[in-house]
């Protein structure tokens, strides 16, 4: 039976899911007599050591552009929903993907390990939602094969559908001929996963007539490549390619997996080759998946944009990729939600007992939003803590969301560890930032909301919704001490946060990977103790800006104040570099500070690192220091020094008072 329909899914092209249910032994047994009864790789994605052939969920990254036959996906303990989808775009035509899952009834509360990614609990929570969510897409699908342990087994609907041949390549054909006449530009092709966009990408280097380099964020992804492009396949790794001062000569770069290689190494390797392709898929599992499209293609406009549609890896409609699209809602949304007034929308708070307007909104922060990826949607649906706005119209399309989570309140003892660079705990990203970075411990006290994601549907921003939606979290937020929010530093979103009362606390000096955007933080204040921090900060960030602005290439837009004598505040940052673990970046304009009001020269390495900027790898060499945990052992040494040439008295009883804060608070 197993092999004809088997037999049935090679001939027509198609591949399907099957639901083994039960518990873990019997799973396992399960899945070894698909195993015996028909051959394949059986690559296993499972936490599960144990079992033949298995591979972490995590290592998912190396499963782009890579092919297999029948495979199994581990759920028993917890459900990578990134690696499902990954793991279910390699299958070729005719294979099963086994998906093992807790028994039926007991896996909505069966505690899900995968959620210690994304939950910022401690231990494993159980994720009902999802579960109710999937169990929902699972029963409704005739065409999966569900297995639940004692119960009878219900087969697949049989399928009437001609033979299937991976022949239709004319778009692939069309594009080809289009990119051998190119003339110098950036070229980006994207589409889901199995459309032929690495085999085109081969053929370009078999057919041009000169020379194509290849490039990815792992070479064993380029398999499908090299076999199209034949002996002219030349592999470079991003970082090699980066590293020679003069890159190697060639007409093209073709950047395979775009999305998978952080933003501002892209940014680097575009500017050196006269053509650059880049391919990609961008349903979001893919490293910076959908921001790839969403931020960082869209900042480049002068490049040309492609798709590829039919699938050649599987037959079109192929009943496991609707199945995967539609549980982990992959698809993008078509054009929804643009067409409300915005006058109309109604501003409301959104629970999770609403599935349909809870994934409705899920789908609008997918196709808005450049950082919501499918561990997202677990998020959204399980994850303490978490609160959402919609903008809906009278018909219930969600026009606008804002998606706010839980942050702060933690013991004095604790957030002034998290000061000091000792401590770390799970999630409170911002509350902690601010104790961690901008020096503040009390933020991290503070109870407050962070908005984690905000999106407005496009056609209807700039209509003051996003706003609407802010006034709208603070309504709700009342009693909390402030609000916060993470953004990628662009002019426009912090005119937006600001035009929403925001002021900005703190901004990074590195990009950030996703976004190729510096990170930056801002506060609404809500109480009397969220106003103080909101002064303070936005003061000390003005004066730091001194020091910090010259390591930002981009015009930060706030006044810089250039008096720079020491302050109470400075001490004390001072006091948690030169007697605790907080980190060279975030004193850098204290200890700058210090090194004026000292008057110190080049015979210090804080000297020769602030002010004359020398790299820390050879300021550690022409010291004879190890490397940089030496070099910054002998900055902290440095500091004290210089801080007791001020004021010795005030120097212990700084190192006294910070060790009781970190035993007490107080
Ligand atoms: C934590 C995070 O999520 S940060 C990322 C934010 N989200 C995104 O980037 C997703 C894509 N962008 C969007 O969805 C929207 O542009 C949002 C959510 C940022 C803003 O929502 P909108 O409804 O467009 O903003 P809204 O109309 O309420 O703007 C209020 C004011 O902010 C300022 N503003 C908003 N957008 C812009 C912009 N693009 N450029 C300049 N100023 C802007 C303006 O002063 C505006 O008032 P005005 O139009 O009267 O001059
Ligand atoms: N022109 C073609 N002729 C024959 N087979 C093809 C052709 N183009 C692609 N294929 C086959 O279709 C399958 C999918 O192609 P390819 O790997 O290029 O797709 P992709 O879009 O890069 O997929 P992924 O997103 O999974 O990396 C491969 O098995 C490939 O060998």
């Amino acid at each position: 039976m197993l092999s004809s329909v088997t037999a049935e899914m090679q001939r027509t092209g198609i591949r399907r899911l099957a639901v083994l249910a039960g518990e873990p032994d019997w799973c396992y047994q399960q899945a070894q007599q698909w195993r015996a009864a028909l051959t394949g790789d059986w690559l296993c994605l499972s936490e599960d050591p144990q079992l033949p052939n298995s591979v972490a969920p995590s290592a998912l990254r190396n499963l782009l552009g890579q092919e297999f036959r029948h495979a199994i996906f581990d759920a028993r303990q917890g459900f990578h929903s990134e690696a499902f989808a990954a793991l279910a775009g390699t299958l070729s035509a005719g294979s099963w993907l086994l998906l093992l899952t807790p028994p039926w009834d007991a896996w909505p509360q069966h505690p899900d390990s995968d959620s210690l990614r994304w939950s910022e609990s401690d231990a494993p929570i159980a994720t009902p939602h999802f579960v109710a969510h999937l169990q929902r897409q699972l029963c409704a699908d005739r065409q999966l094969l569900l297995h639940r342990q004692h119960q009878p087994c219900r087969q697949p609907t049989p399928l009437t559908l001609p033979d299937w041949r991976p022949v239709g390549a004319q778009q692939q054909r069309r594009l080809l001929h289009h990119f051998l006449q190119a003339q110098p530009g950036i070229y980006v092709l994207t589409a889901a996963r199995g459309r032929g966009k690495s085999a085109l990408a081969g053929m370009l280097m078999q057919h041009w007539p000169g020379r194509c380099l290849v490039t990815a964020p792992a070479k064993v992804s380029t398999a499908v490549l090299a076999r199209f492009a034949g002996e002219r396949f030349v592999f470079i790794a991003p970082d090699a390619l980066l590293a020679s001062a003069a890159p190697p000569e060639a007409d093209w770069l073709i950047i395979d997996e775009a999305a998978a290689i952080p933003a501002p190494l892209l940014q680097r390797l575009i500017t050196r080759f006269p053509r650059v392709l880049l391919t990609t898929t961008v349903q979001g599992y893919e490293g910076t998946g959908r921001g790839f499209l969403l931020k960082f293609c869209a900042a480049l406009p002068q490049a040309h944009f492609y798709q590829l549609e039919e699938p050649l890896r599987w037959r079109q409609g192929d009943p496991l990729e609707s199945r995967i699209h539609a549980a982990l809602m992959l698809d993008e949304a078509t054009g929804v939600a643009n067409r409300a007034s915005p006058q109309a929308l109604t501003i409301s708070a959104c629970g999770r007992d609403n599935g349909p307007r809870l994934l409705a909104l899920y789908q609008l922060l997918t196709s808005a939003h450049y950082r919501t990826t499918p561990l997202d949607l677990r998020r959204l649906m399980d994850a303490p803590g978490q609160q959402f706005i919609a903008a809906e119209s009278a018909c219930g399309e969600v026009s606008g969301a804002a998606w706010l989570v839980a942050e702060g309140g933690l013991t004095a003892a604790l957030a002034w560890q998290v000061w000091a660079g000792l401590r770390r705990p799970r999630g409170n990203l911002v509350a902690q930032s601010l104790a961690a970075h901008a020096g503040f411990p009390q933020a991290a006290q503070l109870r407050s909301q962070r908005i984690s994601r905000i999106a407005v549907a496009p056609g209807l921003r700039r209509q003051q919704v996003g706003r609407r939606m802010i006034d709208a979290a603070r309504e709700q937020a009342q009693g909390l001490d402030y609000l916060s929010v993470s953004f990628g530093f662009t002019e426009e979103l912090w005119r937006f946060w600001q035009r929403c009362g925001f002021t900005l606390a703190r901004i990074a000096t590195q990009r950030e990977a996703s976004s190729g955007c510096y990170s930056a933080m801002a506060i609404y204040p809500l109480s009397e103790a969220g106003k103080q921090l909101s002064q303070q900060a936005e003061q000390q960030l003005a004066r730091d800006l001194y020091w910090l602005q010259p390591l930002i290439d981009q015009p930060i837009p706030l006044t810089i104040v250039s008096q720079q004598a020491l302050d109470e505040a400075d001490w004390l940052t001072l006091g948690g570099f030169a007697f605790a673990h907080r980190s060279f970046e975030v004193s850098l304009p204290a200890l700058g500070r210090l090194l004026l009001v000292t008057a110190q020269g080049e015979e210090l390495a804080l000297y020769r690192m602030i002010m004359q900027r020398q790299p820390p790898a050879s300021l550690a060499a022409a010291l004879g220091l190890s490397g940089r945990k030496a070099l910054l052992s002998h900055w902290r040494e440095e500091a004290q020094q210089l801080m007791r040439l001020l004021d010795a008295t005030r120097c212990d009883r700084l190192r006294d008072a910070i060790a009781r804060k970190l035993i007490d608070g107080n």
